[in-house]
């Protein structure tokens, strides 16, 4: 796999950072979850795919000696806490950088390391409020709207500070050195949608919210109802496509005003509505597959795997415990990822493998354990 080798430190956080760990771990990477001790009841990870969990307690000056040496033998800190808490810690890039010049100090934070609101608390929406993303979504007259916490904690966050970490280890391989990559959801928000200030031009977002091409305002960009109260989702934006969309819907294309005739889309919606609610979303596809309508099913997240397309790509992967998730992508031909099948790892449940391998001796970990710094946890059967 593409990281085979790369050993990466991810401090257990909320989002956006077990994104980013999982991502690495798919790809090959050896990835230790650091996880809190005295650990919570339930591990709230739900990305922790391919991760293996240490149980360390940073508060305590034994705990953050401990990960400072685990640092000195790693590639990558994710650390995902607001700024000033790891220098709190006595764990601040300066220190952990001088022990390992050669240490990519990822940074995952929402406001960034500098600026009035570095030291506040946030969640997506509010970093995608302050990208200026937020104001463009959602529907006329409506307020914005946050699509699930998608576009600034695993988008702009997870993914991108996982692109900040590949850069940084490439670049490595030619100076062999490390660095500090600051990766603000604000930013990796803005930068991912660097599209909307790149095509003001055009004149695409002219108008309110939700009466434009792509924001909901025109007819042929848009989800439907059907018939069995499903929703059909349509794209169908270029004229030769619109052309295909109309005669799909059985319309005669003479008849209707044109296709970017504003002031008609709100009826032209309204018609094409009272359309798709007089078929199924089965009938509907079997009119518009193989159709360059670009009209698809919406599909829920248990209809996915079905799909015959999906299907054919295997774009969808079952684990040990049969449940559903999206195969990594993008697909590399050579060294594509390959999904740990196992169950996520329980809090504290590979502590003691983990410091056995980074170098610390069985009577050392005994006396973090005694001194209660790290927890072990380990299952009592093959669950
Ligand atoms: C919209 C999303 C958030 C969605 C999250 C949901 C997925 C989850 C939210 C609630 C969860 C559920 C809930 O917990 C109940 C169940 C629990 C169960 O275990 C699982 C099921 C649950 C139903 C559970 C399910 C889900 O997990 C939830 C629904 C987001 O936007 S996420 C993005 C958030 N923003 C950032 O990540 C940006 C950077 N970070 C921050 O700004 C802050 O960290 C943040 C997020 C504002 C939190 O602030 P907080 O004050 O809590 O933390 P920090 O200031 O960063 O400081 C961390 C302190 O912790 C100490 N520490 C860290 N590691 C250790 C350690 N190993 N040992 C000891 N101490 C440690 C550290 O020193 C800091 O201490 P101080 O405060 O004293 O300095």
């Amino acid at each position: 796999m593409a990281l085979r080798g790369v050993r990466v430190l991810e401090l257990a956080g909320l989002a956006p950072s077990p994104l980013c760990g999982m991502i690495l771990a798919d790809f090959g990477a050896q990835v230790v979850r650091v996880d809190r001790c005295p650990r919570s009841a339930m591990n709230a990870d739900v990305q922790g795919r391919g991760k293996r969990s240490l149980a360390l307690d940073l508060k305590q000056g034994p705990g953050a000696a401990a990960l400072r040496r685990l640092c000195r033998g790693a590639d990558v800190l994710v650390e995902p806490f607001r700024h000033g808490v790891m220098e709190k810690l006595g764990l601040g890039p300066k220190v952990l950088l001088k022990e390992n010049p050669k240490l990519i100090y990822a940074r995952l934070t929402g406001f960034g390391q500098s600026g009035k609101y570095a030291k506040s608390a946030g969640h997506d929406i509010n970093y995608l409020a302050l990208s200026g993303v937020l104001s463009k979504l959602g529907r006329k007259d409506e307020n914005p709207y946050a699509p699930v916490n998608l576009l600034a904690d695993f988008a702009g966050g997870g993914v991108m500070c996982a692109m900040g970490i590949i850069m940084a280890l490439y670049e490595r391989t030619k100076s062999g050195k490390g660095q500090v990559v600051d990766a603000s959801m604000v930013e990796g928000a803005a930068y991912l949608s660097s599209f909307l200030w790149k095509s003001q031009n055009l004149g695409l977002w002219n108008r309110l919210r939700g009466e434009n091409l792509l924001d909901s305002g025109a007819p042929f960009y848009e989800t439907y109802k059907t018939l069995d109260g499903k929703f059909m989702a349509v794209g169908a934006i270029e004229p030769q496509f619109y052309e295909q969309l109309v005669k799909g819907l059985g319309l005669d294309s003479d008849k209707l005003p044109n296709q970017l005739s504003f002031s008609d889309w709100p009826e032209m919606k309204k018609m094409f509505a009272a359309i798709f609610s007089k078929k199924t979303q089965a009938e509907w596809c079997r009119i518009f597959d193989g159709i360059d309508a670009c009209v698809t099913p919406v599909l829920s997240l248990d209809e996915v795997a079905l799909h015959e397309h999906n299907k054919e790509r295997s774009s969808f992967i079952k684990n040990d415990q049969e449940e559903i998730s999206p195969r990594p992508s993008p697909l590399l031909s050579r060294t594509p990822a390959t999904p740990s099948p196992r169950r996520d790892p329980f809090i504290g449940e590979h502590t003691e493998e983990i410091l056995l391998e980074f170098g610390f001796t069985k009577e050392e970990i005994a006396k973090l354990h005694s001194e209660k710094v790290i927890e072990f946890n380990k299952p009592k059967a093959n669950l």
